[in-house]
């Protein structure tokens, strides 16, 4: 595969390649601007009928607009395919196949002509599938390089020529060994094969991944958001779509993601977010053990019983008088309505609704039987006479779902009666709160009881459900938090993102087959995978020494980088206080900025006010996870607890025994280690003072 570099003087020869390509791009950037001018020049006035259209048309061009933006630093295409035959056509016709130029948005010449193809559109995709065992009938396949915004290289592969042997990429290696700084990027130009088939993957289905750090979970999952929104748009701009992450930095290193793809409205958020409600606040922790237990998937069945106990059997007639006429249901007729209510799958609130139309059903059905003629209207009526609402009070009151979280909390009688035979005696002691709270205002609400609150809401209620729903670092969720996301894609699909081994809550996920069934997708495939981009070759091998103890069973992660990376484990002195000396993290952390790109100091949560005063003292600025590095602001003091799903091209690694030691049990500190130690794209530096963790060791 020749690469091409670019030579000053052929820039204006016409029949040079390079030329060539550039003169498509600029004229590609010219018909953009085009058609940035034309929606610009739109008058909305005649066609607006109120403001209120005024205002969501205008909405739509300003979006459009920003959409169509010539953004300098990202190229408007990076790849080319020459088609063997035309499209669709019979290969046996022998059409002349047509060239094709993939980017992050399609561009079409004043004609309508397409000047750029979408990465997305089905023509494109064998840029991302072709291969010489298979080369879905492409020719050539051509990626362009860039030098800031300028084309200055390209790259041909010709799939359908048997002469040429098949190489990896000079510039698909160069991406993926580019230094990072700043946030997530996009990766369109460079989705492999089995990234782009889950990326590709219908919406009627549910797909989980596992993978290894630095495999591309991440940016899979923001890529198939995308390729979903395009392949099904309409569909999507009605139902909805999320991306879910584990908490706001990581949301705000991966927010531009889908924006830079031409896709701003995919709302991200929290499971904490998520079910937040403005009446519950939440300021209570759970101790781990009584987390584990309100994660528990049973804590559903015990709310479904507490909710239901609300309903009460009629002992009472209902007497309705309409005029001079009263009309009698007995309560044996009432009782059954009530349990063919509560046999059927309906939420408690619907339920309650249609019960006062049961009644004056009944009711109706007397008064036809002694010859009347009554319409809907009367029936309607019926449902609100005041009998029937107090009846209906009095059997199926309605329920505040805080409120009844608030009961089983505080009222250990209460809890007993629904748990029974459900939760054992020491688990309901565990959920009981010390001190019964008083009002839901000023209850201890925790993160866990939050989402007990919003399974409770759903009894009530059905949750809205969306189109679309990613959840990334999904190893984290307790069951309860796998159903909280699961009602809102209840009748849309999800695309599932995590890796076993990085799982380091209580209650992490042990297998990917019962999660996906408390999310309500049993049927979800499970996809693997394992090629990592990432972290260079040693210091995976470095970190893979813990799998054996954190995820036995898992496959190491195979670096696709070509770099084997700059690994330095050091010892150094520990201070009076028996914590490593300041001074050799901070010469680390310069040593670390001497090279382009970003740094992380990541250091167990415990040591960093500690590292953070060091910093400070030494007069480095740092700044915090999630907050964007710049050329000027490289280095990130990184709590331990806040690294997973972020990455630094150089990292510093205080204390490994200490990261250990923060966590409950070893190997949830072993986990939270091996999220620390895959952070790095270029350069891994361990500093310990303690003995370093046996399993590291070895
Ligand atoms: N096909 C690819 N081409 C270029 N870069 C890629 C590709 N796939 C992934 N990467 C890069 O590799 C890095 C890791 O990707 P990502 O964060 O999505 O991995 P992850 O599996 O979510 O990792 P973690 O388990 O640590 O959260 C990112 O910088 C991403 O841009």
């Amino acid at each position: 595969m020749p690469s091409h570099a670019p030579d000053p003087t052929d820039t204006l020869d016409p029949t040079d390649p390079l030329a060539r390509e550039r003169a498509h791009l600029a004229a590609s950037r010219s018909a953009l601007r085009a058609m940035r001018e034309e929606v610009e020049s739109l008058d909305i006035r005649d066609v607006a009928a109120n403001w209120v259209n005024a205002a969501v048309l205008d909405a739509q061009i300003k979006d459009r607009i920003s959409a169509l933006a010539d953004l300098a630093h990202t190229p408007l295409f990076f790849g080319r395919l020459d088609y063997l035959h035309a499209v669709g056509a019979e290969e046996a016709e022998g059409a002349e196949g047509e060239s094709f130029y993939i980017g992050r948005r399609h561009v079409h010449d004043a004609q309508g002509d397409p000047m750029v193809i979408d990465w997305r559109a089905p023509v494109s995709q064998p840029f991302y599938r072709a291969s010489k065992k298979n080369p879905l009938d492409v020719r050539l396949r051509r990626r362009f390089g860039y030098t800031g915004g300028d084309l200055t290289a390209y790259e041909d592969e010709h799939l359908s020529d048997p002469a040429e042997s098949e190489r990896t990429s000079a510039l698909l290696q160069a991406e993926i060994e580019r230094p990072r700084v700043g946030p997530m990027r996009d990766i369109v130009a460079t989705i492999q094969p089995e990234q782009d088939e889950i990326v590709r993957s219908g919406l009627g289905g549910t797909v989980c991944v596992q993978g290894g750090p630095g495999t591309g979970k991440t940016a899979v999952g923001l890529h198939r958001v995308a390729y979903l929104l395009y392949a099904h748009r309409e569909r999507l701009a009605r139902t909805g779509t999320l991306v879910v992450g584990p908490n706001a930095s990581f949301l705000r290193y991966i927010e531009q993601v889908l924006p830079a793809l031409g896709e701003l409205e995919v709302r991200q958020a929290t499971v904490e977010s998520l079910v937040a409600t403005d009446a519950v606040r939440v300021r209570g922790t759970d101790p781990a053990p009584t987390a584990l237990v309100k994660g528990d998937a049973r804590m559903a069945e015990v709310l479904r019983r507490a909710l239901r106990s609300h309903v009460s059997m009629p002992t009472e007639p209902l007497m309705v008088v309409r005029g001079s006429r009263r009309w009698r249901v007995p309560a044996y007729e009432l009782e059954e309505i009530v349990r063919e209510l509560l046999g059927r799958d309906i939420r408690y609130g619907a339920a309650r609704e249609a019960l006062p139309q049961r009644i004056a059903h009944a009711v109706l059905v007397r008064m036809e039987q002694a010859g009347e003629a009554p319409d809907d209207r009367v029936q309607d009526a019926v449902a609100r006479n005041s009998a029937v609402k107090a009846a209906v009070k009095a059997v199926w009151p309605p329920v505040d779902p805080a409120r009844l979280v608030l009961r089983l909390l505080s009222d250990a009688e209460f809890l007993a009666e629904h748990a029974e035979g459900v939760l054992t005696e020491e688990e309901q002691r565990a959920v009981l709160w010390p001190k019964p709270a008083r009002s839901v205002k000023s209850a201890p609400w925790s993160v866990a009881d939050a989402v007990l609150i919003d399974e409770a809401n759903d009894l009530v209620s059905r949750t809205h459900s969306l189109g679309h729903v990613v959840l990334d670092e999904a190893q984290d969720l307790s069951p309860m938090q796998y159903r909280a996301v699961g009602r809102r894609c209840s009748t849309g699909s999800a695309t599932v993102l995590g890796d076993l081994a990085q799982g380091t809550t209580p209650w992490a996920t042990a297998d990917w087959t019962e999660a996906l069934g408390h999310l309500g997708k049993p049927d979800a495939v499970v996809e693997e995978l394992t090629a990592g981009f990432r972290v260079p070759r040693e210091v995976i091998a470095y970190a893979s020494r813990l799998l054996p103890s954190i995820a036995p069973g898992l496959t190491e992660v195979r670096s696709v980088r070509e770099s084997p990376g700059a690994l330095s484990v050091r010892e150094i002195a520990a201070d009076a206080a028996g914590d490593t000396v300041a001074d050799a993290v901070l010469d680390a952390c310069r040593e670390a900025l001497k090279h382009e790109g970003s740094t992380g100091l990541i250091a167990a949560d415990a040591r960093v006010p500690a590292l953070a005063a060091a910093l400070d003292a030494a007069g480095m600025p740092y700044l915090s996870p999630g907050e964007e590095t710049t050329a000027d602001s490289r280095l990130t003091l990184v709590p331990a607890s806040l690294a997973k799903g972020l990455e630094y091209d150089y990292v510093v690694l205080e204390e490994p025994a200490a990261v250990v030691a923060g966590e409950p049990d070893e190997r949830t500190g072993l986990r939270r280690l091996y999220v620390a130690l895959t952070r790095a794209v270029s350069g891994l530096t361990v500093l310990h003072a303690a003995p370093l963790p046996a399993a590291l060791a070895r």
